[in-house]
């Protein structure tokens, strides 16, 4: 089984690789084309949905929305042109 990061890394792969090519019907091209603004907001609102699912709405509807969440972040990632990997340099950087 992967873990967390490997799986991450392979959706921001997927995440480029739809950018780059632009392929029809792909949901990553139909949130590039409204741009950062829009993504950003999106990313707020799944945050808010994982925060009203996490105390209210039970774990798997929370999961659910964490991956939402996830995916967003990495659209969003994408977009300002960070790599997962700069995200976990600095997650390492604060351990202790
Ligand atoms: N992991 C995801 C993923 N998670 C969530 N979503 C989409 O995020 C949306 C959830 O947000 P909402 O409920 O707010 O959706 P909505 O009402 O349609 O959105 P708005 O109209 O408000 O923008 C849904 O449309 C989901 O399909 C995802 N869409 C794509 N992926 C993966 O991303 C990769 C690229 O996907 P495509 O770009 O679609 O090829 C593939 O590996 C997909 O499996």
């Amino acid at each position: 089984m992967l873990g967390m990061s490997e799986v991450l890394d392979q959706l921001y792969s997927t995440i480029l690789q739809r950018i780059r090519e632009k392929p029809e019907g792909s949901y990553t091209v139909e949130l590039w084309r409204k741009g950062k603004g829009y993504v950003a907001r999106k990313v707020g609102e799944e945050s808010v949905e994982v925060v009203v699912a996490s105390l209210s709405e039970g774990k798997e509807r929370t999961v659910s929305e964490i991956a939402d969440l996830l995916y967003h972040m990495l659209v969003l990632m994408a977009m300002n042109d960070i790599s997962p990997e700069e995200v976990y340099a600095e997650i390492r950087r604060r351990m202790r």
